[in-house]
């Protein structure tokens, strides 16, 4: 999807929300126990309760590789039941030599057909061009990440006047362009936005860390919001384990429908 119709979409549903399948195990309703494929069972109720709710979806790879082969049969089925009408995100938060980050690219690219992979900034220009040697494909660069632990490198370290994810931003932003970049900003650093803006004011931001990590919609909207929208809020756990029981899809619904209706509001 490119970046066009991913605007497209939000326009249409008035809604930037990514619903974020982190499926796990442990989590996943009773009933669906007895299924052939739990995990896909589980996603496909909630991709069927959430998807004119959304504009994307967002495995996260963790939850899939840890149950082995298996985990990476849901995941195809999974990103095969998506479709082609949702912006599809492989959060993988992959980057290595050269070679290995083009193997990378190439698995959720073209084996999983993903239209975008989390990628981490570390090991510098290139591990992540690779990435972008895919056409019609997208680059999610980590920038500043919703955790506690942001701080101890992201913000910079004392001798350092300019924050490393400012680094990191300008620097990846002579590798990319807005219609093949975007960048991980948290959701739990409101008050950063209005700097980001002025770094990257045209790159869509994937934010993470709405609901179960406490960031607040509105907050980040005031400076994050741009002229295309340019932001896919994500959110998990506050979604697709709204409820436990058969009503989970139902209630993962009505979770989505809230922040749809907040992002509604937010957009006229
Ligand atoms: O790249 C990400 O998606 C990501 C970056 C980040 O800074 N923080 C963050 O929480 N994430 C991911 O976003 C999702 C957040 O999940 P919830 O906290 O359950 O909404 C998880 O899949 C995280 O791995």
């Amino acid at each position: 999807m490119n970046r066009q119709e991913l605007i497209a979409q939000i326009r249409l549903k008035k809604s930037f929300l990514c619903v974020g399948l982190d499926t796990e195990w442990a989590k996943i309703p009773a009933h669906l126990m007895d299924a052939e494929d739990p995990v896909f069972e589980f996603n496909k109720a909630i991709i069927d309760a959430t998807r004119d709710l959304c504009v994307a979806y967002k495995p996260n790879l963790a939850f899939y590789e840890a149950r082995g082969p298996q985990g990476w049969v849901s995941l195809q089925k999974t990103v095969d039941y998506i479709g082609n009408e949702h912006f599809t995100i492989a959060d993988a938060k992959r980057g290595d030599i050269g070679n290995t980050s083009r193997l990378y690219a190439q698995t959720f690219f073209e084996t999983y057909s993903f239209d975008s992979v989390t990628v981490a900034p570390y090991m510098g220009s290139d591990s992540v061009q690779p990435f972008f040697d895919f056409p019609n494909k997208w680059v999610i660069l980590l920038a500043l990440t919703s955790n506690a632990g942001s701080t101890d490198f992201q913000f910079g370290l004392q001798d350092q006047s300019t924050p490393l994810f400012e680094k990191v931003m300008r620097q990846a932003m002579t590798w990319g362009t807005p219609e093949n970049l975007m960048f991980v900003v948290g959701a739990t650093h409101p008050e950063k936005f209005a700097d980001i803006r002025k770094i990257a004011p045209d790159h869509f931001l994937l934010v993470p860390g709405v609901g179960a990590q406490g960031g607040d919609l509105e907050a980040l909207c005031h400076y994050g919001l741009n002229e295309d929208i340019g932001l896919l809020v994500n959110a998990s756990r506050g979604i697709i384990y709204a409820g436990s029981g058969l009503d989970f899809a139902t209630k993962a619904r009505e979770a989505a429908a809230e922040l749809q209706a907040q992002m509604a509001i937010l957009l006229s």
